[in-house]
């Protein structure tokens, strides 16, 4: 168990990096090119000092000269500092826009590799707001912020350097003063990263609960649930906030202090400047102002880095938790290539599986389906017709017992021949934001003939004469009826020419005509072995199936053509058959 967990920690820190190597795969150029420009910002900046203190000490001395010489580093200085700004103007903006685009592209490529089943349980709002809200936090607290690290580290660093030249007593005391905050934003770092992941999941629950409120709207109107709604979205949007105040006050606390802290240092090292020189100890009026200029150069990074340093743990916390959601419902593959097309058929021995342990869905269910076959599987709500579709399709693969597609166990199978092999039409059906052949043929280039038989079968041919194929489905499907729009799900799935068509409820929201002219459609289909689930107990079509398959409490309790179930004395089929006419 030890070494298990040892193991997924191991596994979720490699997903990290690699989240996190996205960001600069193919950046580097432009990444070492800021990283260039903002330590010459630094080098520039702690340049000024020093020109500071020459002029002031050409001013002691009387030294025109030297005067007229500082004069033209400061204008030389000015000018590289326009350089800078310009060239960072073209640089940063660029290495965002990959550093950002590609960790995006990276999630995305993460999340098309999970399973089938990943969002079985829902959690798609995770990925939403990480996609949003995560990568703009990411980004303005982290990618922006490397290089002000750069920037500030190094002020820093040349900033003491320049002040134990000048005196190393006071260079002693700014490093001392300086080192309190940085510790202080080193240690407070966990806080605020926790914070952080705190208020990245509620916002995740905040968009769900917007999304959620959004697609019911027409529901909460007709059913009058105004209030209801506006309850769950406060609760969400309160949640949301009060974890937010937290955060915010966690990074202000640590700002406070990091001010305090730095205040204290300045005024510390201009004293003691002070008293060096009034004590004769080798600090000129020049050294001092020099001393309290570099210390703006010592106070803003001391001030800076710590909640810099808090963020960027807080943002690569957030990476983490991106990276620990994309490792669960990974894809199991096995090698083995299933037949396009089945000769034997597919095989179900004792088959079991909950989706919490202590509350089994499938309890040692069998069932035979012969190759070309055509199969209705009927049973009471919840009897686990919807989950035995989902075995097939591959969605799970933690079942007890055997699963064969031919002979070939599914855990074995590579996913990818299996959905070569397997369609599955739902009754919760989707579709893109595109136009009906695109949605049909989901984006690819086919056979117009092959085209016009599928959408013919699937009993579009009338809509498609009436709108044509590049008619807009809306969002979602949004200009389509329900039966238009599972009729354009089983167009998609006859097209695909699976060896296996699975259809969940298929025909549910069509008219009785309709229904029958599909099912009749799906019926005719040769060379395909079809499982359909279907709530209909309707004489007419249940007599078209090859054979029914009952499930009562996740077995097969049943299983025969219509006539012989309706001829078993006290059969459960018989009695479903009587209750639903
Ligand atoms: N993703 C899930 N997570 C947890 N439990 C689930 C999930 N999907 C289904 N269940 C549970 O598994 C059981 C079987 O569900 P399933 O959808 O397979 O039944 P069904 O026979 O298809 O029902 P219906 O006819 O109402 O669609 C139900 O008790 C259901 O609550």
């Amino acid at each position: 168990m030890g070494a298990q967990r040892r193991t997924s920690t191991a596994g979720r820190e490699d997903g990290a990096r690699e989240l996190w190597a996205s960001m600069f795969r193919g950046n580097w150029l432009l990444f070492s090119a800021n990283v260039v420009l903002y330590l010459a910002q630094a080098i520039i900046t702690l340049a000024f000092a020093y020109i500071l203190k020459q002029t002031f000490d050409a001013v002691a001395a009387g030294s025109l000269d030297l005067l007229a010489q500082t004069g033209q580093a400061v204008a030389l200085l000015m000018a590289a500092e326009l350089a800078t700004e310009l060239a960072m103007r073209a640089s940063l903006p660029a290495f965002l826009r990959r550093a950002v685009s590609g960790y995006r592209r990276a999630v995305f490529d993460r999340l098309l590799g999970k399973g089938i089943g990943a969002f079985d349980g829902g959690g798609a709002s995770r990925y939403e707001s990480a996609l949003t809200n995560d990568v703009t936090t990411i980004e303005t607290t982290y990618l922006e912020k490397i290089f002000t690290m750069v920037t500030e580290v190094v002020s820093l660093a040349g900033s003491v350097a320049m002040l134990l030249a000048q005196s190393v007593p006071l260079a002693v005391v700014a490093i001392v003063s300086a080192l309190v905050p940085l510790v202080i934003g080193l240690a407070s770092g966990g806080r605020l990263a926790a914070r952080q992941r705190v208020v990245s999941d509620a916002t995740g629950r905040f968009v769900g609960t917007v999304h959620d409120l959004a697609c019911g709207f027409p529901l909460i109107k007709s059913f009058s649930a105004e209030d209801a709604a506006r309850e769950r979205f406060e609760a969400a949007n309160g949640t949301l906030e009060a974890d937010k105040r937290l955060r915010r006050r966690t990074e202000l606390g640590i700002r406070a202090l990091a001010m305090t802290a730095q205040g204290i240092s300045q005024l510390s090292v201009m004293f003691f400047g002070a008293w060096l020189a009034l004590s004769g100890r080798g600090m000129t009026v020049g050294g001092i102002l020099m001393a309290t200029q570099l210390m703006n150069s010592i106070a803003q990074p001391i001030q800076d880095l710590p909640s810099i340093f808090a963020a960027r743990r807080a943002s690569l916390g957030l990476v983490g938790k991106l990276a620990q959601m994309l490792g669960e419902n990974r894809e199991r593959m096995g090698g083995v290539t299933l037949p396009a097309t089945l000769t034997k058929g597919i095989s179900l021995s004792n088959v079991t599986f909950d989706y919490d342990e202590n509350l089994p869905v499938l309890s040692g269910l069998s069932a035979e389906f012969a190759a070309g076959g055509c199969y209705a599987v009927v049973g009471a709500s919840g009897s686990g017709k919807s989950t035995l579709l989902s075995l097939l399709m591959g969605a799970h693969s933690n079942y007890g017992g055997q699963i064969a597609f031919d002979g070939c166990e599914l855990r074995d199978a590579s996913l990818e021949s299996l959905w070569a092999t397997v369609s599955l039409v739902r009754q919760d059906t989707f579709l893109f934001d595109a136009t009906l052949r695109e949605n049909v043929t989901m984006f690819t280039h086919v056979d117009a003939a092959e085209l016009e038989s599928a959408v013919r079968r699937a009993g579009l041919a009338s809509f498609v004469a009436a709108h044509g194929m590049d008619y807009p489905c809306g969002e979602g499907g949004s200009n389509l009826s329900g039966g238009e729009r599972q009729r354009v799900c089983i167009a998609r799935s006859l097209l695909h020419g699976s060896g296996v068509l699975l259809l969940d409820e298929a025909t549910s929201a069509l008219d009785q005509e309709t229904a029958d002219q599909v099912t009749r459609s799906v019926v005719a289909l040769e060379g395909t072995t079809r499982i359909m689930v279907t709530h209909r107990l309707d004489a007419g079509q249940l007599r078209l199936f090859d054979g029914i398959v009952v499930l009562r409490d996740g077995r097969v309790c049943e299983q025969g053509t219509f006539d012989e179930l309706m001829a078993t004395p006290n059969g459960y089929f018989r009695a479903l058959y009587t209750v639903g006419e």
